[in-house]
Formats: C-alpha cells, sequence, structure tokens
C-alpha cells in the first residue's frame, strides 16, 4: 500500500472526514449493507450481511470468495445496477464522496452511474449491443459534457488505451466478429469512457484462456493507472487480485471476513476461509498452474515456512 493511501486511512478511521474529493473522505464508503434478493414469490434470501468497506481515491481494492458469498451483489449494490424489483430490499449506507446513495432518487443514481462507477462484467457479449458497431458503443459512452463526446476519435483513444489494435478498422466491426479477449478490452474502453472515478470489474477475466486473460489484467492496471481511477476487482481467484489490489477484502456466506493491505493478508491470513484459499493458490503454484501474479512477498512467506518446516 502506498504512503499516500496508508496515511489517508488512518485519517478516515479517525472517523473525521468532510465531503470533497482531497479531504481525507473515502470516495467509496460502504456500511454494513444487508441486501435481501427475492429468489420466488414468497422467498428471499439475504446476499450480503452488514458487508462494509472503503475505497480511497486512486485506490485498488479486491473482494474475493467463493461462489455466492456475495460479491457480485455487494458490486452492482455499488454501481446501482441491482435488479430494480420493489421486493429488492438495501439496507446500510453507500457513500459516493460522503453522499448518501440508499434511498437516493433514481435520478441520483443515473447520474452516479453516468459519472461516477463504470462497471466491467465477465461476459461482454451481454453488454454489448450486438447490432451497434463497435466505434460508435464506444462514443456514446462519453458523457455529454465531457471534452470529447460524439468525436469518433475520442472513442479510437479510448480503444487504443483499452490495448486493442488496428482501432479504425476495429471501430467500423461489430461484437460477434471479435475474440473474447477483444471484446472484454472494447468492455473496458466503454466502461473508461465515461471517466469514471471507480472502476468495479467483476470476474473481468474468469471467462478467458490463461494467456489472454493475463494480458487483459495487465491492460486493466495499466488503464486505472494511467487515468487514476479507483478499482474494486471482483473475483473467486485470490492470485488474481493479489497481484492487482493495495487492499483486499474476503467474503464468505454474505459477510467480509477478513480484509486489510493485500500483502499483510496474504502473509498472515488471520481466518481459516483465507487460510484455504491461499492453500489452494500455493497448490496450484506447485503444480505449475501459470497464475496471473504472485507477489514476491508471498512466494518468500512460502519458502520461510518451508524452511521452518525442514528444520
Ligand atoms: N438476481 C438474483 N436474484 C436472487 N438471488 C440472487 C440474485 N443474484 C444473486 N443472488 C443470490 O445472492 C447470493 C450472493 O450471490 P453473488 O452472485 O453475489 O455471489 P458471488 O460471490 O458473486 O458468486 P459468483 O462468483 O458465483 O457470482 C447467492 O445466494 C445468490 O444465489
Amino acid at each position: 500500500m502506498s504512503t499516500t493511501i496508508r496515511a489517508r486511512q488512518e485519517h478516515d478511521d479517525t472517523g473525521t472526514g468532510g465531503t470533497g474529493a482531497d479531504d481525507g473522505t473515502p470516495l467509496l464508503q460502504v456500511t454494513d449493507l444487508q441486501v435481501h434478493l427475492p429468489t420466488g414469490s414468497r422467498s428471499e434470501v439475504q446476499a450480503t450481511r452488514g458487508v462494509s468497506l472503503t475505497v480511497r481515491r486512486g485506490e485498488r481494492v479486491g473482494i474475493v470468495g467463493e461462489s455466492g458469498s456475495g460479491k457480485t451483489v455487494t458490486g452492482r449494490a455499488v454501481a446501482g445496477l441491482l435488479p430494480t424489483s420493489p421486493r429488492v430490499r438495501v439496507a446500510g449506507s453507500i457513500r459516493f464522496a460522503g453522499k448518501e446513495m440508499v434511498g437516493a432518487p433514481s435520478h441520483a443514481w443515473d447520474q452516479v452511474r453516468a459519472r461516477t462507477v463504470g462497471m466491467i462484467f465477465q461476459d461482454p457479449l451481454t453488454y454489448l449491443n450486438p447490432v451497434m458497431k463497435i466505434g460508435r458503443q464506444v462514443r456514446e459512452a462519453i458523457p455529454r459534457g465531457r471534452a470529447g463526446h460524439g468525436r469518433p476519435e475520442e472513442a479510437l483513444r479510448f480503444l487504443s488505451l483499452a490495448g486493442l489494435e488496428d482501432v479504425g478498422d476495429l471501430a467500423e466491426r461489430f461484437p460477434h466478429e471479435l475474440s473474447g479477449g477483444m471484446r472484454q478490452r472494447v468492455l473496458i474502453a466503454v466502461a473508461i469512457a465515461k471517466r469514471p472515478d471507480l472502476l468495479v470489474a467483476d470476474e473481468p477475466t474468469t471467462a478467458l484462456d490463461a494467456t489472454v486473460q493475463r494480458r487483459v489484467l495487465q491492460t486493466l492496471e495499466k488503464t486505472v493507472a494511467e487515468l487514476g481511477t479507483s478499482l474494486v476487482l471482483i473475483s473467486h481467484d485470490i492470485a488474481v487480485v493479489s497481484g492487482m489490489t493495495d487492499r483486499i477484502y474476503v467474503m464468505y456466506a454474505g459477510r467480509v471476513v477478513e480484509s486489510g493491505a493485500t500483502c499483510d493478508v496474504l502473509e498472515r491470513p488471520r481466518h481459516a476461509y483465507t487460510r484455504a484459499l491461499l492453500r489452494s493458490v500455493r497448490s496450484l503454484t506447485e503444480d505449475g498452474v501459470d497464475l496471473y501474479s504472485i507477489p514476491d512477498s508471498l512466494r518468500a512467506s512460502w519458502a520461510r515456512e518451508e524452511e521452518a518446516h525442514a528444520s
């Protein structure tokens, strides 16, 4: 974690802070988030059970956990993209730069979705318009009133930023004409064209093979760094999350069971579930599986453990 982020965290943890951008108020503060979703005509599930998390400006935060632990629901709640049924109940607090969004009117959420938060999903084909050319989809994502709105060259710039080549030609193509990795990059371009303060990426590379996954993650990492965008990266894969984040939240059964600076959580996991996740990463690594990124500090701690075991 960078010194700036640590300093801001210490400031926030005192419970102080105003509402401006640079006064230490987190970009996103989620407190005790409880989401109930309907599962049938009379039944419902409690998908999150009091999730709290913080994202500061420019910070990259990971949410990791097994399937059904509530990661996606948390990400969607933050992006204002939960199902719209009146039977969806959201309690707790979601604040962007201090502004409360739980219970906010839909036009306030429209503004947040248009300018503050963008989301990248696992399955780009579902989210790209199948009958609209790529260039236009990116162009239309640039909000009215922002520099470059409506300008085709600006769309090409975002496609290049997302690591795509021959963007002039690409802009004239339709989503089904592209490979899975290219489509995922287009989705990144569409998301960053809004120049959001925060990007929520939910399993952005799970559907891709390992080599393409690595390249897309590298692009995502480079893009958020260049634009200074905060990132919430959601994945079931702790290896993916650990290589790209400053802090990490581990979720289990709708709750955050452990959180902290990524290197601290990796080297000194406190919760049995985190330890189990890390064991699986370690055994995959030992089996020679090429995971996205295992921090050197984690490899060093494994080596220390082995030495201690051997002596
Ligand atoms: N639209 C929905 N309607 C009803 N229940 C839902 C809906 N979406 C998620 N759930 C339920 O909410 C709980 C949390 O799901 P969520 O998708 O957030 O988990 P997850 O950790 O993201 O898992 P995965 O990696 O499989 O997506 C689960 O019990 C799930 O079945």
